[in-house]
């Protein structure tokens, strides 16, 4: 097989004779360039597997090159060499396609690391379509620019963000891009930071030693440690504390980490994926969340539509879904008529694809026969679908407003309305967690129970 051939840029000759050395023994074949426009000659004849180049050259930038291979030669992967802890620089890199940076002065082991992983990128790709097409059920445009964005960024070694709402499918993406990566043979470890007692956390994300405190019987890793060549995968990133927030900052800008206990860091390799369900920005903003950590974590921002948002996708992906929820039960046979269609259509499905399973999982247990028809959805029971024909103005959350006039003739149903929309808001934010919704509002379990069973939202 013909050897895999990597370009350098770089107009230091030292660096280049360096790396020269470096990639010809793992048995790579080397073109250099020193400047931009000998780089940009150089990947047009040469196509590489590769290409290496540094931030600055004499006639322009590394970033105008990784540009320009992204814009001609989308295949070649690019890393960008930085100077020492230039993290603007290797930030823009990455926003610009870059899938991965190391900075100066180049430790060889990482070169290799970082090589090695690139190389492996290539190959049969349809494969890897195939399988996001699979996992990532949806035909709307809003999926199919997704499955675009998670296959290219699969390639890459950025921290990516992943905004979207409760049940959306934003762990389904952080998978699917671990999956399609080159650290696809690792682990992909996924943490709620929302569920984890924040005095555990530490010692939870970085491991602890045996005897740092009580119950510590043993060392034990932490979450970064197991996700080791692989992927981590922040799930609710905006509920960490404050000041989990600054040791996260610390372990990802030293790429280590200190057990509880430990006077050693221990140096660790792990690609970050985050999701939240609230706006980041906006938590910055109120400061719940570290500017300086949003700015780390968010260098990729990927957006996951609502269910709403793809209503196209509704008949597509509830046919879908109860096929795999029938095989998993053992039958062969199941479907939706178009009542059943129809009713799923007019609901606005606040917990997405997750809540859709749900639905769809309980009726199949109604159903007389293996198809679903409307009456074994039960939204009667659930959902407002005749108050919620009033047409009201939306905010700028999607939470409706209130005006006088549409009380007219109804106060008591139109109050009740206005409680089932913050009751479902409220249950939406606590993840469907009966006491933290009741503590949410301020009311006692009791009134919570109460309220869900008068306005029929109680499953
Ligand atoms: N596009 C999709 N195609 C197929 N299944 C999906 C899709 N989106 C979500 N799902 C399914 O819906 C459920 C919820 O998805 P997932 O856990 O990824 O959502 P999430 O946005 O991470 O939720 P949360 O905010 O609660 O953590 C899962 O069972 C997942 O398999």
């Amino acid at each position: 097989m013909a050897a895999q051939r990597v370009l350098i840029v770089d107009d230091e000759p030292d660096i280049r004779e360096l790396l020269d050395i470096t990639l010809s023994r793992m048995g790579l074949e080397t073109h250099s360039a020193a400047t931009l426009s000998e780089a940009q000659s150089a990947v047009s004849e040469v196509i590489p597997d590769l290409c290496l180049t540094d931030m600055r050259l004499p006639d322009g930038n590394g970033i105008h090159l990784v540009e320009y291979i992204q814009q001609e030669h989308p295949q070649i992967p690019v890393a960008m060499i930085t100077a020492h802890g230039s993290v603007e620089t290797a930030i823009s890199a990455l926003k610009a396609g870059a899938f991965d940076f190391i900075s100066k002065p180049i430790e060889l082991d990482t070169l290799r690391k970082l090589v090695s992983s690139a190389l492996q990128l290539e190959g049969d790709t349809s494969r890897l379509d195939n399988a996001v097409v699979q996992d990532l059920l949806g035909d709307a445009p809003a999926i199919r620019t997704l499955r675009k964005q998670i296959a290219k960024l699969a390639r890459s070694q950025a921290p990516v963000h992943i905004r979207g709402e409760s049940g959306s499918g934003k762990e389904v993406v952080a998978r699917l891009i671990h999956n399609n990566g080159p650290r696809a043979t690792g682990n992909f470890i996924a943490v709620n930071c929302g569920a984890i007692p924040p005095d555990l956390m530490e010692s939870e994300l970085f491991g602890h030693l045996k005897g740092s405190f009580t119950g510590a019987n043993a060392d034990k890793p932490g979450l970064f440690q197991a996700a080791a060549g692989g992927t981590l995968f922040l799930d609710e990133v905006a509920d960490l504390p404050l000041p989990m927030q600054v040791k996260l900052l610390r372990a990802i800008q030293e790429k280590a980490v200190r057990p509880v206990g430990g006077s050693e860091e221990i140096p660790t390799d792990v690609r970050l994926l985050s999701a939240t369900h609230k706006d980041l920005g906006a938590e910055v903003e109120a400061g719940r969340f570290r500017d300086d950590l949003f700015y780390r974590i968010n260098v990729i921002d990927l957006h996951v539509p609502s269910l709403r948002e793809r209503a196209e996708d509704l008949p597509l992906l509830a046919r879908a879904l109860l096929k795999r929820i029938a095989r998993d039960n053992g039958n062969e046979q199941a479907d939706l008529d178009d009542s059943a269609l129809e009713a799923l259509g007019d609901y606005s499905f606040p917990g997405n694809v997750r809540e859709l399973e749900n639905i769809l999982e309980r009726s199949l247990a109604l159903a007389d026969s293996g198809t679903i028809s409307a009456d074994d959805l039960q939204f009667s029971r659930m959902t407002p679908r005749n108050p919620a024909a009033r047409t009201r103005k939306s905010d700028r959350e999607g939470m409706q407003t209130w005006s006088v006039e549409e009380a007219y003739g109804d106060l008591e149903g139109y109050l009740e309305d206005i409680e089932r929309q913050i009751l479902s808001r409220a249950l939406e934010e606590s993840r469907w967690n009966k006491t933290a919704t009741a503590k949410l509002l301020g009311i006692s379990f009791r009134s919570l129970r109460y309220r869900l069973k008068k306005l029929q939202l109680e499953d």
